[in-house]
């Protein structure tokens, strides 16, 4: 089961960043390539009903199944980036997550109005980082269409501010 592969392959990381938080390194995950394409693939079998017009993925680890998501998927992949490395014009959005705070970009062109957006990450923690990407969509007048997270750290409820911009929130390792 692909839960139990990817909980056993994660790596937990005491006090990184900072004292108190636990930290998942996905790095052995992306070490085993067949359990990366067995991912891939369970990603896009969550999705099957929900139509997907285009993938965001957050920077810097949403981008490393984002893009084979929306491969997989065959639709178009959109990075969301942080701040000041985007090169053409933007529009931002602030928030703060687990251990900091941040802002994310994204090209104004980036999303068309109407588009059905999955917003794609590695972990959702308080959700403050989806969150902020989810405004992001919707300041171009496009749709979340659902989440999709190969981790979630439930216990941090980040999941109850998703519901009132998707219904739909999918995640392959839940702890
Ligand atoms: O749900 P939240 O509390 O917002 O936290 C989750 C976010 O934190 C991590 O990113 P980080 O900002 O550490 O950046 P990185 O992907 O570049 O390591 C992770 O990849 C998520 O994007
Ligand atoms: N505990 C955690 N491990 C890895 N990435 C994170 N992003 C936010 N919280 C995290």
């Amino acid at each position: 089961m692909i839960e139990a592969k990817i909980k056993q392959t994660l790596r937990d990381v005491a006090d990184f960043p900072k004292p108190g938080i636990i930290f998942k390194d996905i790095t052995p995950v992306l070490h085993d390539p067949i359990l990366c394409a067995e991912i891939t693939q369970a990603l896009a079998l969550q999705l099957a009903d929900i139509k997907i017009d285009v993938v965001a993925g957050i920077e810097s680890r949403g981008f490393l199944f984002g893009l084979a998501l929306a491969q997989e998927l065959k639709v178009p992949f959109v990075p969301i980036r942080k701040a000041g490395k985007l090169p053409y014009k933007t529009i931002q959005q602030s928030y703060d997550l687990e251990y900091g705070s941040a802002t994310l970009e994204v090209h104004e062109d980036a999303f068309k109005p109407g588009q059905n957006v999955l917003i794609h990450d590695d972990l959702l923690a308080t959700g403050g980082t989806v969150v902020a990407a989810s405004k992001l969509v919707n300041l171009l007048q496009a749709n979340v269409a659902a989440y999709s997270f190969l981790i979630s750290l439930d216990f941090l409820n980040g999941r109850d501010r998703l519901t009132s911009f998707s219904p739909n929130t999918f995640s392959l390792a839940k702890f």
